[in-house]
C-alpha cells in the first residue's frame, strides 16, 4: 500500500519549520522528509522529530550556495572539495535522524563548461560518494528535474538516472522519481511506474499537481489512479518505498493551511493507521 510522506520544506509552511513536525503527525502522518535543515542544530530537530512520533524518510544534501543560483555540487568540475564536504554534513545530520535516504543535487551546468566534463565529474562525485554512503549505512538518490523550474539543470530524464545508476552500479544509489518533474518533462506516467519499479532502481517516489505544484487533486495527473498502479506493481515486485507530498498548498494560515488541502491522502492515511 502506498506510504506518503509530508515534505515539510514546502508544506506546513504556515509553521515555523520546527514545528512543522507536530502539524504533520496531528494529521496523520507517520513520515516526514525535507530538503535542507542545516540551518538549524540536528540535536534540536532529531528531539522534534521525536516528539512527534515520526520517521524521517529523505532529506538533501547542502546544495552549494542556493542563494547565489547554486543547484547541487555534484556536476560541478573542480568543485569537488565542496561536494566531499557537503556528503560529510549530509551523512552527519541523517545519522542524527536515522534518516536512510539522501538527495544529492546534480548542479546547474557552468556556463561554457562541457556536459561531458559534467557527466564524467558526476559519476565519479557520484561513485566516491555512494561509497561513504554504504559506510554509513545510507543510501543516496538523483532525481530528475524538470528544465521549466530549473533551467540548466544537469539531470532531467528518468533514462539518464537510471544509466547513470546501473552505470556505477551501487546498491546505495537509487533514483528519486518525481511525478511532477517527469509528468512535465516526459508524461506517460502509468508505463514508467509499470516500468521501472520493478527495476530496483527506484528508492522514493514524489508527488505534486502539474502544473501549479499544488495538492495533487489540483491539475492534470489522475493521482487516484497512479496510487491504484503504484499499489498493484509494489505488491508484485516488492517496492516498498516511501511518497513524499512535495508541493505548495493552495491554502494560507488564514484559509485553512495545509490541513485543508489533505482530502486527497485521507483514504490512504486511513488505510494504513
Ligand atoms: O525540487 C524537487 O523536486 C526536489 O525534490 C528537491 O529536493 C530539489 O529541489
Ligand atoms: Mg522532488
Amino acid at each position: 500500500m502506498p506510504r506518503f510522506a509530508a515534505n515539510l520544506s514546502m508544506m506546513y509552511a504556515e509553521h515555523a519549520f520546527p514545528d512543522r513536525f507536530a502539524a504533520a503527525a496531528r494529521d496523520g502522518f507517520q513520515a516526514v522528509e525535507f530538503m535542507f535543515p542545516y540551518d538549524w542544530q540536528k540535536d534540536a530537530l532529531a528531539t522534534r522529530l521525536q516528539d512527534a512520533g515520526l520517521l524521517n524518510v529523505l532529506m538533501n544534501a547542502p546544495p552549494g550556495d542556493w542563494l547565489a543560483g547554486e543547484r547541487g555540487l555534484a556536476a560541478l568540475p573542480g568543485r569537488q572539495d565542496a561536494f566531499r564536504s557537503s556528503i560529510d554534513a549530509a551523512l552527519s545530520y541523517a545519522d542524527a535522524f536515522a534518516c536512510p535516504r539522501i538527495h544529492v543535487m546534480a548542479g546547474v551546468a557552468p556556463e561554457g563548461v562541457d556536459r561531458a566534463l559534467c557527466l564524467d565529474t558526476y559519476k565519479e562525485n557520484l561513485s566516491w560518494a555512494a561509497d561513504q554512503a554504504r559506510t554509513a549505512g545510507r543510501t543516496l538518490l538523483i532525481e530528475p528535474i524538470n528544465t521549466r523550474d530549473m533551467p540548466g539543470y544537469l539531470l532531467n530524464r528518468q533514462a539518464d538516472a537510471h544509466a547513470i545508476v546501473s552505470d556505477i552500479d551501487s546498491p546505495h544509489l537509487r533514483v528519486q522519481m518525481d511525478l511532477y518533474h517527469c509528468q512535465i518533462m516526459e508524461g506517460d506516467l502509468t508505463t514508467k511506474l509499470r516500468a521501472l519499479l520493478p527495476t530496483g532502481r527506484v528508492g522514493h517516489l514524489q508527488i505534486a499537481g502539474v502544473p501549479d505544484r499544488h495538492e495533487p487533486d489540483q491539475g492534470e495527473v489522475n493521482y487516484a489512479h497512479l496510487f491504484d498502479v503504484i499499489d498493484t506493481v509494489s505488491a508484485q515486485c516488492g517496492w516498498d518505498g516511501w511518497i513524499g507530498a512535495e508541493y505548495r498548498p493552495r491554502y494560507g494560515a488564514e484559509t485553512g493551511g495545509t490541513t485543508r488541502g489533505l482530502g486527497w491522502v485521507q483514504p490512504w492515511l486511513k488505510r494504513g493507521s
